[in-house]
């Protein structure tokens, strides 16, 4: 087990990278951080010896609470260990509360040249039926077969695999939380054998990892009816450099919230318009009606993919430039 950083192996192994969130929380042990770390999580699945592993703790944050300095130190870690000979993938522990916007990031600035595959526990450790070990042995198995190379960064959580591409955290509670609305299980994991159903085309965005100090502002706006637009000012008055609105049905915004919008726009803020609903793509070409995709098209408005909070990570990439 290492501190945040990686000792050359020659063994072939999986390496688990540990951040924390609830696969990590230990109530008895500690009631206000996350306690456990790579030492203890890998005890706990000392029986799983069909794969060598290889633990290194990064940071021990619930998810919800993590900055962008976390995330560069995060992906400037992966890329360190892809260039490890001895690392035959790699599993990240991480909080599932913001698992799907962390693996689409991975996601976006890949190309990887092996498999990376998140996981994390919805049940903390203490408490009955703990998920946490189960979905470790099944990502390391995800990490460690060759059949996931090239398939982009991957979330395995409760014998099921999903393309960050696609994954969403979709309930508050169940261990069955984790979806893909749409695109649907990529694979899943039993007993030890990994299957996988189809692939995701290859990443091709080469997007740059944005500096440590400049990650474009990029605010998220949900429409609600009867909108006051006030979000809207607040971000034209902030001066920020995008904003990602999630537009009611494929991506329609009220009729009188236009002109806080071509505010933005005349402003240089980049606007894009997402579907509200929980899965489905936007319109571009079906509706004229003022508000819908055609009128917000030629305001300079873009038509983009949702949902909302992983489309905003994509802008702010887009923003940030590509390599
Ligand atoms: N199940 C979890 O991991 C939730 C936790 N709040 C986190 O995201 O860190």
């Amino acid at each position: 087990m290492t501190e945040g950083h990686l000792v050359a192996a020659l063994e072939e192994h999986v390496l688990i990278v540990f951040t924390g969130g609830t696969i990590s929380v230990s109530p008895s042990r500690d009631s206000n951080h996350p306690a456990l770390g790579g030492a203890q999580l890998a005890g706990e699945i000392s029986g799983f010896s069909e794969v060598p592993i290889q633990t290194v703790d990064l940071y021990r944050a619930m998810s919800e609470s993590l900055t962008f300095p976390h995330l560069h130190k995060l992906v400037t870690f992966l890329r360190q260990a892809m260039d490890q000979p001895a690392v035959r993938g790699v599993v990240v522990s991480h909080g599932t509360d913001t698992m799907d916007e962390v693996s689409y990031l991975v996601d976006l600035v890949g190309p990887w040249s092996k498999p990376i595959v998140f996981t994390g526990a919805m049940r903390h450790n203490e408490l009955v039926s703990a998920d946490g070990p189960a979905n470790l042995v099944n990502a390391i198995r995800v990490a460690d077969t060759s059949a996931s190379i090239g398939r982009g960064v991957m979330v395995v959580m409760n014998e099921e695999i999903h393309a960050a591409r696609y994954v969403v955290k979709g309930h508050s509670t169940n261990v069955s939380s984790f979806s893909s609305p749409g695109a649907g299980l990529m694979g899943s994991v039993v007993e030890e054998c990994v299957r996988y159903y189809w692939s995701v085309p290859p990443c091709t965005n080469s997007y740059r990892l944005p500096a440590l100090d400049s990650w474009p502002k990029v605010e998220l706006i949900r429409m609600t009816l009867g909108n006051s637009g006030l979000f809207l000012r607040a971000c034209l008055a902030e001066q920020v450099d995008g904003v990602v609105i999630e537009g009611f049905g494929a991506g329609h915004v009220p009729e009188f919230l236009l002109p806080d919008i071509q505010k933005l726009i005349d402003a240089g803020i980049r606007v894009w318009v997402v579907p509200r609903t929980a899965s489905g793509h936007p319109l571009y070409a079906t509706y004229g009606t003022p508000g819908s995709e055609i009128g917000l098209q030629s305001m300079g408005v873009q038509m983009e993919e949702g949902p909302g909070h992983k489309a905003r990570i994509r802008m702010m990439l887009e923003l940030a430039g590509k390599e």
